[in-house]
């Protein structure tokens, strides 16, 4: 017979990485909230951005450094300058515009 596992009360809506509500609440404000890439929710949706993913043939994204209210931004590798980089994906819409990767 398959055994259950019972979690306790306060943990059991929190998954893994978080074991109260303060923490849920505290990893909810790193977080970006999902609807923000989904283009029926806003006119201004974080374009979706795959680690590993090649940039304008020239940059490859290494990992996620943050994001804003009007843009994501990634740590990524120019291949052509041969160094570290911080790109800024602005939202597409309104603001943003087209997706034209910013390197700084
Ligand atoms: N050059 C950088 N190096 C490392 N992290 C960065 C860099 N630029 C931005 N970030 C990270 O990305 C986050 C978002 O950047 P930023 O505030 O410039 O975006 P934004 O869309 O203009 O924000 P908002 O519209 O809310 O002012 C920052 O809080 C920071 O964590």
């Amino acid at each position: 017979m398959a055994e259950t596992t019972t979690l306790p009360d306060n943990t059991s809506d929190f998954g893994d990485y978080v074991s109260n509500e303060d923490e849920q609440l505290d990893l909810e404000e790193l977080v970006e909230p999902w609807h923000k890439y989904d283009i029926t929710e806003t006119s201004n949706v974080f374009y979706p951005i795959d680690l590993g993913e090649l940039l304008n043939e020239r940059y490859l994204v290494e990992h996620k450094l943050g994001f804003g209210g009007g843009s994501t931004v990634w740590m990524a590798h120019d291949l052509h300058d041969k160094r570290g980089v911080a790109l800024k994906v602005m939202c597409l819409g309104d603001w943003g515009g087209k997706r034209i990767p910013h390197a700084g």
